[in-house]
């Protein structure tokens, strides 16, 4: 088994977001081990930087040097060089070993302060660039490097063949995140063919893109190191910055940070969902005759959503596909839990979180007094609401009726309850909505109050 190995040669932000920090997450959440040669520090924070110290150039080759040499490097990535002497030092170490480089040719920081010396502008030119298999200007950095200004998807397109032409790295891409629409857009330029490619993703409405940048340049270094062809890796790179924006981070005053950590953490509350909902049904599987008994016409389902940060709609909650079933008696779930399959609780579910954002489990069953009787003799907190004082724009609104009456319920008990229920309207049946933590803990509320009710039948 070859352990994919990636370099970053690049700045510290203090604040986490930018740098090495967003590089090193970036590798490890495509599967690469991460490695740095550390260029600079900054104080820096989401609102700009403070202060800069270099790293003695000659540091920073032998940290090239020293990781090359007996860990070994599959691609690298350079971020912030701020002086000549430390891109002519970063220049000799690549040559001599001869992995492939992406070149992030930081200039500016998010908040607009420098983080290279105005003099080392024409060595990244000469020096950096021309060793470069991908280049990642965003629309400031590819006008100082064209020699005119990028302000639209055509000067993006001109601007990356100059420099392709002119510096002579293997491919350029001219990043869209500084242009308007409603799409991010990235132009890609093949110098050896003359190829142009286009990356499109929806514009995502925030002002957390503090280390888009560096991430995304980390990201095509991964994809190298993985062994993919340049243009998967740059296809990747686009997947990761766009989930690592969407799920950027609110912190700090200006800028937050993006988030690399999204692109594996999605995956692995995804399938902690899946898991914690089929220990869940193994539980009602168990106590199908019991269950069996408290099936509605419309049947039941349960439903789990992902962490708060992550839920954002309908998608990011798991349910049973075809619901849970009431057959030869038995409570039956009628398939695997999967995302996005159910849109009754999970809007409980979704508009509970609003309240409580660790209430992220709902199951829905059949009304019967005997429950509600059972659960408050057991202490369980119960709400409900009333689907007759729906107002009629909150009926006329597809998907608005559950979210009204949750709230109903939930502001009438000033929490969210264990337990809702309302009984019913013209056409829609009575029900009970047990809610918690996990789907362990609802089924476990829902088989306490359904066994009170049995042993209390036996006197
Ligand atoms: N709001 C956004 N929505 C979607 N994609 C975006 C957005 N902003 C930037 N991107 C994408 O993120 C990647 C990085 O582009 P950007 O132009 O922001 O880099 P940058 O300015 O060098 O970043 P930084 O200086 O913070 O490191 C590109 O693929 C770009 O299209
Ligand atoms: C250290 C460092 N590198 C790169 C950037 C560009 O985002 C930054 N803000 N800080």
């Amino acid at each position: 088994m070859r352990i994919p190995r990636a370099l970053t040669i690049a700045g510290l932000d203090s604040g986490g977001g930018a740098g090495i920090t967003a590089d090193l997450k970036t590798f490890h959440a495509l599967g690469v081990y991460g490695m740095v040669a550390l260029t600079a520090v900054t104080a820096q924070n989401t609102l700009g930087v403070r202060a800069v110290q270099e790293i003695d150039p000659s540091i920073v080759e032998t940290q090239i040097n020293a990781v090359a040499e007996d860990i070994g490097v599959d691609a690298a990535k350079t971020g912030m060089l701020s002086s000549s002497p430390i891109m002519e030092a970063v220049a000799r170490a690549v040559k001599r070993w001869g992995f492939p480089l992406v070149v992030d040719p930081v200039m500016y920081a998010k908040s607009g302060d420098p983080l290279i010396r105005p003099e080392a502008m024409e060595t990244l030119k000469r020096v950096i660039i021309p060793i470069a298999k991908v280049v990642t200007p965003n629309a400031p950095e590819a006008s100082h490097l064209a020699g005119f200004r990028v302000e639209t998807l055509d000067d993006a397109r001109r601007a990356a063949k100059v420099i392709a032409e002119e510096l002579h790295p293997e491919i350029v891409i001219v990043k869209g995140g500084h242009l308007t629409g409603n799409e991010s857009i990235d132009i890609v330029y093949f110098r050896d063919t003359g190829e142009y490619r286009e990356l499109r993703a929806p514009r995502i409405d925030t002002k957390n893109t503090h280390g888009t940048g560096c991430s995304f340049s980390a990201a095509i270094a991964a994809g190298l190191a993985r062994g993919l062809s340049p243009w998967d890796a740059i296809k990747l790179a686009k997947e990761l910055i766009t989930t690592a924006i969407k799920y950027s981070l609110p912190l700090g005053h200006g800028h937050g940070p993006v988030n690399p950590m999204a692109w594996l953490e999605l995956r692995a509350y995804r399938a902690d969902v899946i898991d914690e909902m089929n220990k869940a049904l193994s539980m009602i599987e168990e106590n199908a005759d019991l269950i069996g008994k408290y099936i509605p016409e419309v049947q039941s389902n349960l439903g789990y959503a992902l962490p708060a940060f992550y839920a954002r709609d309908l998608n990011d909650v798991a349910a049973i596909p075809g619901r849970i079933v009431r057959y030869m008696g038995k409570a039956k779930p009628s398939g695997p839990p999967t995302f996005g399959v159910s849109s009754h609780v999970a809007s409980y579910i979704l508009t509970a979180m609003k309240y409580d954002s660790e209430v992220r489990s709902a199951m829905n069953i059949k009304y019967d007094d005997r429950i509600i009787e059972a659960a408050k003799e057991l202490g369980y907190v119960i709400s409900s609401y009333d689907r007759r004082q729906e107002p009629p724009e909150v009926k006329a609104r597809e998907g608005a009726s559950i979210p009204w009456g949750t709230e109903q319920a939930i502001k009438s008990v000033g929490r969210v309850p264990d337990i809702i229920y309302h009984l019913g309207d013209w056409g829609k049946e009575p029900e009970i909505v047990v809610l918690g933590k996990s789907p362990v803990e609802v089924v476990s509320k829902l088989l306490a109050v359904l066994r009170r009710i049995d042993e209390k039948s036996r006197f």
